[in-house]
This record gives C-alpha cells, structure tokens and sequence, in this order.
C-alpha cells in the first residue's frame, strides 16, 4: 500500500455501531453463517482484519470467525486466533504510539477501535510523528490520513493485531514430499540449533575419557604419579555431570521437536483429507486409505528418530574421525574401510529390498481394506451370514501379507548377517591389531593410545553403520511416503479459501446445454440437460433409477465440477463460486445420513459457529424433529452413538433435516431423503415441507412421485436426459414416463373398475 502523505482527510472509524450487531457471538439478532452475506454487512473489526489478510495473500472467511469470549465485540485476542487458524501468523498486541511510529515499512496493521470500530495503519513517519490509516470501508485505492498521537488517541485505546503470512507455515498446497518434509523440520530450526550445539559439545566431551585413559596408562601407571590422577578423577567427575545434563536437554529437545512435528503432520494430513473429492473417497475403500495415512506417521518417527540421530551421529564422527587419526592413523583407516565394506554391501542390497518392501505394503494394503470394508459393512456382514466369506478373504489377504513379509524378513536378513562379522572386525580386529603394535613399540606409548583408540572406535563404529542403514531406512520410509502421498497429493477440491467469487445467494438455478460423464463411464450421466429453476420454488426431479436424479444434486453441490455446458446460480457460473460459500448456502439431506457421535444439539448444531441451543430447536420444530425429542429423557443433550443406533431411520432422517435447516440454507436439496422413510414418518416430515420451503428454493429429488405433487415444477429424466419439466397435473397428462411411474406407484388407488382416483395425497 502507498501511503502518500498530504492528503485529503476522511473517515477513520470504520463504521462500528449498525454493524456490531452482525458479530458472530454478539447479542444482536443471531448471526447466520450459510446466509449470503456482503462485505457491508461484516463488523468493521472483522472487516480491517479480511483486508489486512488479503493484503497478504490470505483470504480469511468471516464464517469461521469463532468468539471464544462472550464480548459482543470481537476482541483481539479471538481475531488473532481466527488469522491464525486461516493459517496465518498473527499477534493480539497492546502498544504504545512510538512502537507504532516504527511500523514504517512493515505492512499494514490492525488497530482496534475504543467504539468496536477498526482501523487499517498502513505505515508511520517517524521524522514527521504520525502514522498513516485507512479507514475499513476506504476503497481499495484510496489514500490514507495522516494521523498524529492525539488525533489518535482519542479513538484508539493502544490494542493492535499483527498479521503476516506466516513464516512457519508450510504451503498447505504443496505435494507431500520428502522436500516438503524437510521445510517441514527446517521451520524448527531453532531447537534444532540447540540440539546440532549439545551434540557438538558431547561430542567434545567424549573425546576426553579416552585421552584421559590414554594419560592414566601411559603416565600415572608408569609413573606413579598420585597428583596426576586425583586431576584426572576431578576431570572425569565435571565432564560427567555436564555429559549427563547435556545428554537429558539434548533429549528434551528431541522430544519437543518430535511433539511439534507430529502435530503440525497432524493438522496438515487431516485437512488435506478434507479437501479431497468425494470421488476419491468413492473409489478408494476406507481401509485403504487410513492405512495409507498411517505411514505418516511412520515417516514422522523416521525423521525425529533414526534422520535425527544420524544427523547428530555426523556431529561425533566429524569429532572424533581427526582424534582418531591423531591417536593411530593405521587403525584409523582399518576401521574406515571396514566402514566402507558394510557400506558397499548395504547398498547392494537396496534394489531388490526395495522391490521387496514394496509387496509387503501392496499386500497390507490389500488387507486393511478388508478390514476395513467388513467393519463398515458388519450389518450386511451379520444380516447375510456372510461371516465365513469374509474370514476367507480375510485369511487370504492375511497370507499374502504374511508371505510378502516372510520374503523381505528373508532378504533383509542377508546384509545383516553379511555385515555382523565385518562390524565385529571393526573393533576386535583393531583391538588385535592395536595389541600387535603394541607389542613391538619401544616407546611404551602405544598401550595407552591403544585403549583410547578402542573406547573411540566403538563410538565411531556405532553412528558408521548407523549412516549406512539410514539409507536402507530411507528406503522404506521412501516407500512410506509414496503410500500417504497416492492419498496426499491427490488433486484436491478446488476449495481453497482464497479461490473463488462470493456472491449473494438467492437460489435461482439454470442448468443448459450441460452434459456431465463419471470418470471410467461411456455414457453420459446428463445428457445435454437444460431446465430452469425460478427462486424460492418448490422443485421436484423424477425418474428412474440411473436417470441421473442424483448427479443432478451432486453437480449443483459442486461435487464434480468437470460438466461441458452451463450451470448457474443466481447468473454465475456455478464453477467460479467458493466452494465453501456455495456450500454454505446449502441444505442437504440425503437417503442415508450420518450422525455424529455427540449429544442431539451438537449433531443439529455440528460446530457451526455462533448457534445456540435455541437455534437447534427452532430448526428442529422446523424439522418435526422437536416432539420426538422433547419426548426423550434428556431431551436436547441425549447421546447419540456413531451411527447413532439409537434412533428410528424416521428420527435420524428428521435430525438430518433440522442439521441441514439450522444455517437456514438459501437452497435445500433433498435427495431421496424420505425415500426409506415409513409412511408415518414421512407424513411427518411432507407435513413441514411447505414450511420448510418457505423462503428458499427446494430441491427435491425422489422416485416416490406422491412427495412430489404438491411442487411447481417436476422434472422428469430418463436416461440422463430431461424428458419434460412442468407441474404434476400438466406432466400426468402429456408425460408418457411420468403417468407411466403414477401408474405404477398408485396402483392400490385405482377405483374398481380400473380408474386411477382423481386426488393424490396431499403434502401438507
Ligand atoms: N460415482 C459414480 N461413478 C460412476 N458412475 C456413477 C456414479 N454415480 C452414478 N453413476 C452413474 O451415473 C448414472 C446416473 O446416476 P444417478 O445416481 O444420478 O441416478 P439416479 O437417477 O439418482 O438413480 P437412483 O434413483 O437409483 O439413485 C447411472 O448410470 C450411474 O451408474
């Protein structure tokens, strides 16, 4: 932002008092977050805070603006939090006018407003003694005021938020890779610093036992000297204690870093899983792809356990390789190339341990997902006795995994065995050698330099080996990255925060001309679709099974993005929305729905922020969920289990429907979502729909043509084509397939002598 100063003044207050009633949390009427909402509409502190962020790259949504305290006014601290969890670095701060005066160059800064307003300081002037400041609603282009202490003190009460992409934040874009992962440990390069600093000084401080053994030896023994020794002992003692407290802060920090990076793996692995597609989640068994994601984990213990301590390991050997030399260069080079020998065979070894390592993790995987596709499906399982075939499959997959394993532990095996002898040379040979020497050295020496050389050798010995098997480890951690990367780094959900348009959703829909295939099929699932949806109607889909009801709802969820042909919302391409803005602006219920472990409000409410338990309630009267409820022992906060068995399909469906109606979605699909229903329940839930209807647009697709009668238009599709879209008495009486299916479904209300009665139920 240019800040130019002399000129004109304007407005810095953004414009607090009609907008706080919006605040997420606040006391005004409850904030909605699936409602369309415009920038106008957004408390001025949330507002200085999105145009901060945007400054930075970061488009922060208003919606995900949590109030932790119970201020009517968002306060710093939670705005702070809001940036930070939309992945930015941010600070609530308290300061005074002359660090303000040293923001010059810095970016723009949050300041809060004493009235709940915001202002936007885009720079200072130290020379000069004012800082610059847009008011929140300024155009972008427009210029900033010139603001001196005074001036500002009387609307600031010194409480800033700090922003800035943040720098510890790895691109949460980016490919799962190995690289990645280094970023990953390089953003702590601090502890890790301190760590790379007490490994050093261990390793120093090692070097000192053998030296002083090598002195007892060749001097207090031949000598005899008592003063020596009782210098050496005090030595000793110091190097000891600072070898102990040095190796516990070492492992300390160790433990830290590994915490950190688990969590930020963590955090990163699950929201990449959020934002896959559901086809992805459609085609890949569950088991699959949770046994992928375990090898995270895997990859985080490699990189905070055998990475980090060979690193640490380099730190000795680059240590004690000199002091080695110094005390015998022959044997120094015996133990070298002994290194190299189990180097040489490590390496041999790789190519076919890794074809190897690879079957054994095709075979696992093969098997986690029939694991898992049995335990997601125990109720056909059990329903269909299908217990022996399964424990078949499942004994057969076990097999497989069991060979594969067998066959790598085999090869595996092999450098090991072929290295023990060598690694026992490193040290017994050079000890014998050593002695060898020794024996014909006149000096006398040699004795002392010779157990010195052995208690180093062995510290050496160790972290040589260990290099060589980092690599073998690497390999299979390399395998272990491949498998959470086929989850990983997957084409995601183009549902970044930043991407996208945000408009103002009234629910008109108009598909035309919009042809649409599923990945691996021929024919289309629509075919050239073109129809109308005028806002706030009433609007049936009919059809056949495979006519293309659903993908119909799938498209207008933004679900599959991939059409040729037009779909619109309110005159905008569906495909440039946000997606999370487009979701947000919808209901959906479906056949089948899922409820979350948790108390009844809880699953109507499902985390959306700023809802209270009366907004649960209102939707689910809305919902004709509220009777069954009240009805319950503890009402509201009855548990629900995953899956939540405790509920007739009936109940589920209608808690469905009041979790999809509790953010008051401008358009609300319901796909076959009374289809499993029975008749009494469903007469429950047709009772509400035209309340439910009112003031938004209503999606309904159903292959029960009597749920549909009462809406304004119904569309008939066959074969992924629309055959005719009109209300239900025109289509009864020019719609071949539609009288057919009436037909078909109102048989038992044929009159006696054949006729079909006049009347269908009525909804409501
Ligand atoms: N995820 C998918 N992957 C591949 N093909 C699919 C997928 N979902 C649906 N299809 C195919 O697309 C066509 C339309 O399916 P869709 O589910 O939209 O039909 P529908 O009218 O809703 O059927 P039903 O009433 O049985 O639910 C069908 O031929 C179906 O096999």
């Amino acid at each position: 932002m240019i800040v130019q100063p002399g000129v004109q003044p304007i407005p810095i207050r953004g414009h607090a008092e009609p907008a706080i009633d919006n605040v997420p949390g606040g006391s005004g009427p409850v904030w909605v977050p699936g409602k369309p909402e415009g920038f106008d509409q957004i408390a001025p502190r949330l507002k200085a805070m999105i145009r901060v962020a945007r400054y930075h790259g970061v488009e922060l949504d208003p919606s995900e603006f949590k109030a932790a305290s119970p201020d009517t006014i968002p306060n710093a601290a939670d705005l702070s939090q809001w940036a930070q969890n939309g992945g930015m670095w941010s600070r609530a701060v308290r300061i005074r006018w002359s660090h303000l005066l040293r923001f010059e160059n810095t970016g723009p800064v949050v300041l809060l407003f004493s009235d709940g307003g915001a202002g936007i300081l885009t720079g200072a002037s130290n020379e000069q003694n004012v800082v610059f400041l847009k008011s929140v609603d300024a155009p972008e282009d427009a210029e900033a005021v010139i603001i001196d202490e005074l001036r500002l003190s009387q609307v600031w009460s010194g409480e800033a938020v700090l922003l800035r992409s943040a720098r510890s934040y790895v691109a949460a874009d980016a490919p799962f890779t190995i690289g990645w992962l280094v970023d990953l440990v390089r953003l702590e390069s601090r502890p890790l610093r301190d760590i790379g600093i007490a490994s050093f000084t261990l390793s120093i401080l090692t070097i000192l036992p053998p030296l002083i053994v090598m002195t007892v030896v060749n001097k207090v023994l031949q000598f005899s000297s008592m003063s020596t020794l009782a210098l050496l002992t005090a030595v000793i003692a110091v190097v000891f204690i600072y070898e102990t407290l040095l190796g516990h802060a070492r492992r300390l920090i160790i433990n830290v870093v590994g915490a950190r990076l688990d969590t930020k793996l963590n955090l990163h692995v699950f929201s990449r899983l959020l934002r896959l597609p559901l086809d992805y989640f459609e085609r890949h068994p569950a088991g699959e792809t949770l046994y992928h994601l375990a090898q995270v984990y895997r990859i985080r213990e490699f990189l905070t356990g055998k990475l980090l301590s060979t690193f640490l390991d380099m730190i000795t050997l680059g240590v004690l390789i000199p002091v080695m030399f110094y005390i015998n260069a022959t044997l120094a080079w015996m133990v070298i190339a002994c290194a190299v020998v189990i180097m040489l065979i490590i390496f041999a070894f790789l190519a076919p341990l890794r074809r190897g390592y690879q079957r054994v993790v095709d075979a696992e995987t093969w098997k986690s997902a029939a694991l898992g596709e049995t335990v997601v499906g125990i109720k056909t399982v059990k329903a269909l006795g299908l217990e022996p075939q399964r424990k078949a499959l499942w004994d057969e997959r076990v097999a497989d995994a069991g060979k594969a394993r067998l066959a790598f532990g085999q090869l595996a095996n092999w450098p090991q065995t072929l290295v023990t002898p060598i690694e026992r040379v490193m040290v017994i040979g050079t000890m014998l050698i050593g002695a060898y020497l020794a024996m014909n050295d006149p000096s006398g020496y040699m004795v002392g330099s010779l157990f010195a050389f052995m208690m180093i050798a062995q510290r050496v010995g160790q972290p040589l080996v260990g290099l060589a098997r980092l690599v073998e480890d690497y390999e299979e951690v390399g395998a272990a990255i491949g498998e959470a990367a086929s989850v990983l780094n997957r084409p995601l959900e183009s549902s970044s925060n930043s991407a996208g348009l945000r408009p103002k959703l009234i629910g008109e829909i108009r598909f035309s001309d919009l042809t649409f295939s599923y990945i691996g099929t021929r024919t289309p699932a629509l075919d050239r679709v073109s129809f109308d949806v005028p806002a706030g109607t009433m609007f049936g889909i009919v059809g056949r099974s495979g006519s293309g009801k659903s993908t119909i709802a799938r498209l207008l969820q933004g679900i599959n993005r991939d059409y040729s042909g037009f779909l619109k919302l309110d005159g905008v391409d569906l495909k440039e929305i946000n997606l999370r803005h487009l979701r947000q602006g919808l209901g959906v219920v479906l056949q089948d729905n899922f409820l979350f472990r948790g108390s009844i409000r809880d699953n109507i409410i499902a985390g959306r922020a700023g809802l209270t338990l009366s907004d649960a309630m209102r939707a689910a009267h809305l919902a004709g969920a509220a009777e069954f409820i009240e009805r319950m022992p503890n009402g509201y906060d009855t548990y629900i289990e995953e899956g939540s068995p405790n509920l007739s399909g009936g109940q589920r469906q209608r808690l469905a429907i009041a979790r999809a109606l509790i953010h008051n979605p401008t358009i609300l699909i319901l796909d076959e979502a009374t289809s499993a229903l029975d008749p009494e329940s469903e007469a429950v839930v047709s009772a509400n729909l035209m309340r439910i209807a009112s003031g938004r647009t209503m999606i309904i697709v159903s292959h029960r043509l009597a749920s549909l009668t009462e809406c304004d238009q119904i569309l008939v599709m066959d074969q992924g084509k629309v055959i005719d879209v009109a209300p239900h008495s025109v289509l009864l009486e020019r719609c071949g397939i539609y009288r057919q299916l009436w037909f078909q479904q109102n048989r038992h209300l044929e009159g006696r002598h054949g006729h079909l009665a006049a009347v269908p139920p009525r909804l409501a």
